[in-house]
């Protein structure tokens, strides 16, 4: 079964078309950048997996749950950190967690178990009783990613995650999200950045609402380099 499947998806803002009959899937535990330049399609083709918009064309499935059918169960088995920070930045990360723990109705053993065992994987056990407001940018981002993981989702969506981060944070940041594939999560990961993507990282190409390219990285780059081949992909199509 596919962890996510986005089968003809279409939305307009009124008469500018966003997304444009998109199409992709998603294999359990992969890895996948969705790389577009400003403007693509991105923050949209989200705003669509988590039900922030909805749309009468295409459809959406998540764990093999149809989102428009059964929004709840489709949801439950998804993570998202958002382009923009949301921690409470006066609660501390422990704290911030046990709140989105509760939002997602975990009872009380089971949540601070869950707060323990994300905090373990983002390596933040020393930042457990920081205020946010104290935390890095960088350990901002990483508990923003604890925290989409405290339901045990089988699909993460991380929407631009490195944003105002430097290049060590940011290095641990795609770490991480790699590291969570390997161990059976499905990772979308969306960025306009071509060297946050690894050579064997498949990546979907999208521009104007459309795909452009489907494959890795490595055979994207073939000859030239994953940059000009997006540059020439896009600029083609302009
Ligand atoms: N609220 C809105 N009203 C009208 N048009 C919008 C709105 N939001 C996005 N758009 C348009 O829809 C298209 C897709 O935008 P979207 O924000 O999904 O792209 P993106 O790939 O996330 O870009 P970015 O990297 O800049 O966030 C663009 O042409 C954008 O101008």
């Amino acid at each position: 079964m596919m962890s996510l499947a986005v089968e003809n998806l279409s939305f307009a803002y009124g008469p500018r078309k966003a997304l444009d009959g998109l199409s992709f899937t998603l294999d359990p535990g992969s890895f996948t950048a969705l790389l577009g330049p400003n403007g693509a399609g991105k923050s949209t083709l989200f705003s669509l997996l988590t039900r922030l918009f909805t749309t009468p064309q295409g459809r959406i499935t998540i764990a093999g749950q149809d989102l428009a059918r059964a929004p709840l169960k489709a949801l439950a088995a998804l993570g998202v950190v958002f382009q923009q920070p949301t921690l409470d930045l006066n609660l501390t990360t422990r704290r911030n967690l046990l709140y989105y723990a509760a939002l997602h109705g975990l009872s009380g053993t089971t949540a601070r178990d869950r707060a323990e065992e994300v905090l373990a994987t983002l390596s933040l056990e020393d930042r457990a009783d920081t205020p946010a407001r104290s935390l890095s940018g960088g350990q901002r981002r990483r508990v923003e990613l604890a925290r989409a993981l405290i339901h045990r989702p089988q699909v993460l969506l991380l929407d631009e995650p490195t944003v105002g981060l430097d290049a060590a944070s940011r290095r641990a940041i795609t770490d991480h999200a790699h590291q969570l594939a390997r161990d059976g999560t499905t990772v979308l990961w969306a960025t306009h950045l071509t060297d946050e993507v690894s050579p064997t990282d498949r990546c979907l190409i999208l521009h104007r609402g459309h795909l452009l390219a489907d494959a890795t990285a490595a055979a994207l780059a073939e000859g030239t380099t994953l940059t000009d081949r997006f540059l020439a992909l896009i600029g083609a199509s302009a």
